[in-house]
């Protein structure tokens, strides 16, 4: 979650400084706001496994490392889709100066 924050702080700081528009603040709010959800539920099921159970079980494995993917998958995407947003306005300033 320090680390999706960091990040968030980031893309705020670039949103600014590269005066993204509107339609790429939503994309940006809509990323973010879907990691950071999907953190919270991998949070939430690794503390119900071990609510359940503290030994080493196929479906405890499971249940953790599938909520921990979907965290990842919608991570990688957000980075692919932020720098195709950022890249451009990067590569723009390069130009202007
Ligand atoms: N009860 C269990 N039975 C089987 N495998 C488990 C069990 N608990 C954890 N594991 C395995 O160990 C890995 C690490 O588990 P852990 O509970 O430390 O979560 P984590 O993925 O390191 O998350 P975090 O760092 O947020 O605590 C899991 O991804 C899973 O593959």
């Amino acid at each position: 979650m320090k680390i999706h924050c960091t990040a968030l702080l980031m893309v705020v700081i670039a949103g600014i400084a590269f005066r993204i528009t509107v339609s790429e603040w939503c994309i940006c709010i809509v990323l973010c706001a879907l990691v950071m959800s999907l953190e919270l539920v991998n949070t939430a099921v690794e503390a119900v496994v071990d609510l359940v159970t503290e030994e080493k079980k196929p479906l405890a494995k499971t249940a953790k490392d599938t909520a921990a993917g979907a965290v990842l998958i919608a991570a990688i995407a957000s980075v692919i889709i932020g720098l195709l947003i950022f890249v451009p306005h990067i590569a723009g300033w390069f130009i202007q100066s």
